[in-house]
């Protein structure tokens, strides 16, 4: 399998201007590879760095040391520590996905809108991109009395399926899931589940967080553990 992504001593270090400049480390040293296809999980205590690491690689946070060097369609190989962020936002238009139970959306934009914007990005035409949102919504049983309406007001779990539709419908190259499973019922789990799996076999690659750890060994190929800033190996499942 080729390597995808090649992750060396990445930190992200805050400096925290209203304490006088305190530093906060978010993690350190955190080092592994990610193969195309693959899909690693990462777990740890709360705090311990998690979400830091998939928000570096999205560079929602702009790490402060490391190399991350991704194998990019449009680009060759890139080093997302460096890269520009009009690099960034093509990438993260076409081939890096991040999923969170956070749903950051416009004003009056409707979730079908939502989920057809992601799809146009890449290209298709608007016929296409209306027929592979609303399959993706029904796939992750959001009710068609929603599609017509506006986000905001969804409950936790439909932001997260909503998150879940507009990021896998582009299949990207890579896709970071922060808590995917997070306040889905038994049936929502299952449609994660097995999108997860139609992704995997398409290529696509894979981080995730879960504190669901049974959802977490069903769908991964290797799990690492984050203690006292240190990223071990637990096993390959
Ligand atoms: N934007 C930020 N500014 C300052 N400190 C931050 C920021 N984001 C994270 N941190 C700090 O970095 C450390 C790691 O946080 P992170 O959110 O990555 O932990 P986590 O392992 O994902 O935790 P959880 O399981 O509770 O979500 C924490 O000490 C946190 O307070």
């Amino acid at each position: 399998m080729a390597e995808l992504l090649s992750m060396k001593e990445l930190e992200k270090t805050f400096i925290m201007h209203y304490l006088h400049g305190e530093h906060v480390v978010g993690c350190k040293n955190i080092s592994f590879d990610l193969n195309e296809g693959e899909f690693i999980g990462i777990t740890g205590k709360s705090g311990a760095g998690k979400s830091t690491i998939l928000k570096t690689i999205y560079r929602t946070y702009l790490p402060t040391g490391g190399k991350l060097i991704f194998h990019s369609d449009q680009y060759g190989s890139i080093d997302l520590v460096t890269a520009t962020e009009r690099e960034m936002i093509a990438l993260r238009k076409k081939e890096i996905g991040y999923v969170s139970q956070f749903l950051n959306v416009m004003p009056r934009v409707t979730a079908l809108e939502v989920v057809m914007d992601a799809i146009l990005e890449m290209g298709v035409s608007a016929y296409e991109a209306e027929e592979k949102a609303k399959n993706m919504l029904a796939h992750f049983r959001l009710p068609e009395s929603l599609w017509d309406s506006f986000p905001k007001t969804f409950s936790g779990g439909e932001k997260l399926r909503l998150n879940l539709a507009q990021a896998m419908v582009k299949k990207p190259k890579l896709l970071l899931l922060d808590e995917p499973t997070a306040s889905l019922d038994e049936a929502s789990k299952r449609s994660v589940k097995e999108m997860i799996e139609q992704l995997k076999q398409s290529g696509t690659s894979m981080i995730g967080i879960f504190h669901d750890l049974e959802f977490m060994e069903s769908v991964v190929d290797s799990h690492y553990h984050l203690e006292n800033g240190v990223l071990n190996k637990k096993m390959v499942v």
